[in-house]
């Protein structure tokens, strides 16, 4: 687990470089702290963090929507004029029409952009519908989409043309289960088809199912960055055993070499690379009567708590 990226370093294959960024707004306070993070490309990267920790003010000076205060970002490894046409953004929705269709809202989007030419807007809304799910429901009104639509047809709008990295604010904020579900599957899927997706959140299971990277910002300062493995990587793999013999169980996961042997309502162990399957053999083997049998991988939440000593305000 790295704390923080190598200042300076720029690797291609980055989609996102941030370096010493930071942000004091006026009356002294400071949203986002000498912030070095590396996004690389290809992945689905969770920005995680509790509320009020920094992502938003990130995300905004990623975009040019507000100066930092000191030190760097860019996009793709281009400038940001040459990046932001290739960049895809949501944060805060975009005001919709509730009385048009959502065809007819994207047309408006699309010829607000100038940068869009205008022969092929057609083709540009329609791949975008089609991308988001939403080709059936092109004609409805606005007003009768259900919430996960509603998003679904924001993402649309951030993807009006080919994008290579979208950046999403909180996308699942405000959702109902069904659009959060539909929401984190659409993200999955624009992942796989090859665009780099930078998603903020407070909700640690929602960036522990979607993401591949995670940064973790906590008072606008970056507690941890990498691979979803490599975050978790520091802590180990448990298995819980749930039995009436636990003493027993004990002695046997110990006899096996498993560490840090625990009993309490169950009996749990680290599992030090021993196969859950074979503790679980030698255990019958040995006559323990396994009610239940569970490997236990260390959460976000741990990592975060063990490193901050925190909670989350929020969770999900
Ligand atoms: N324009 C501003 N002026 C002064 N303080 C601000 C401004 N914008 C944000 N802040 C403060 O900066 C801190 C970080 O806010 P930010 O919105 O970036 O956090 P966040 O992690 O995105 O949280 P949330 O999910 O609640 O938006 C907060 O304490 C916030 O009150």
């Amino acid at each position: 687990m790295e704390a923080g990226a190598p200042i300076g370093a720029s690797p291609p294959s980055a989609a996102i470089v941030t370096s010493g960024l930071t942000k004091r707004f006026r009356g002294g306070q400071v949203a986002v702290d000498a912030l070095d993070l590396t996004v690389p490309r290809g992945s689905v990267f969770g920005f995680l963090g509790p509320n009020g920790s920094g992502k938003t003010t990130t995300i905004r000076m990623l975009l040019g929507l507000v100066a930092p205060t000191e030190g760097e970002c860019s996009l793709l490894g281009l400038s940001r004029a040459e990046a932001l046409p290739r960049v895809g953004a949501l944060v805060e929705g975009p005001a919709f029409y509730p009385y048009l269709s959502g065809e007819a809202n994207l047309r408006r989007f699309d010829a607000a952009d100038p940068t869009a030419p205008a022969g092929t807007a057609r083709q540009r809304i329609g791949q975008a519908l089609d991308r988001v799910g939403l080709s059936a429901a092109a004609g409805k009104r606005y007003r009768n989409y259900s919430l996960g639509m509603r998003q679904r047809l924001a993402i649309a709008a951030a993807l009006l043309g080919p994008r290579e990295l979208l950046i999403l604010d909180e996308p699942t904020n405000g959702l109902d289960p069904q659009g959060t579900r539909e929401v984190r599957a659409l993200v999955k899927e624009i992942a796989a088809a090859g665009t780099t997706v930078f998603v903020s959140s407070h909700l640690l299971a929602e960036v522990e199912q979607m993401c591949t990277h995670a940064a973790i910002m906590r008072t606008g300062q970056l507690v941890a960055q990498g691979t979803m493995a490599s975050l978790s990587g520091g802590r180990a793999t448990r298995v819980r055993i749930d039995t009436p013999d636990a003493a027993e169980a004990a002695r046997v996961l110990t006899g096996l070499g498993l560490a840090d042997v625990r009993v309490g309502d169950d009996v749990s162990a680290t599992l030090e690379g021993h196969a859950p399957e074979k503790v679980n053999a030698a255990l019958v083997g040995e006559g323990v009567a396994v009610r239940g049998f569970a490997v236990v991988r260390p959460s976000l939440e741990d990592v975060f708590v063990g490193l901050t000593g925190e909670g989350f305000d929020v969770d999900g």
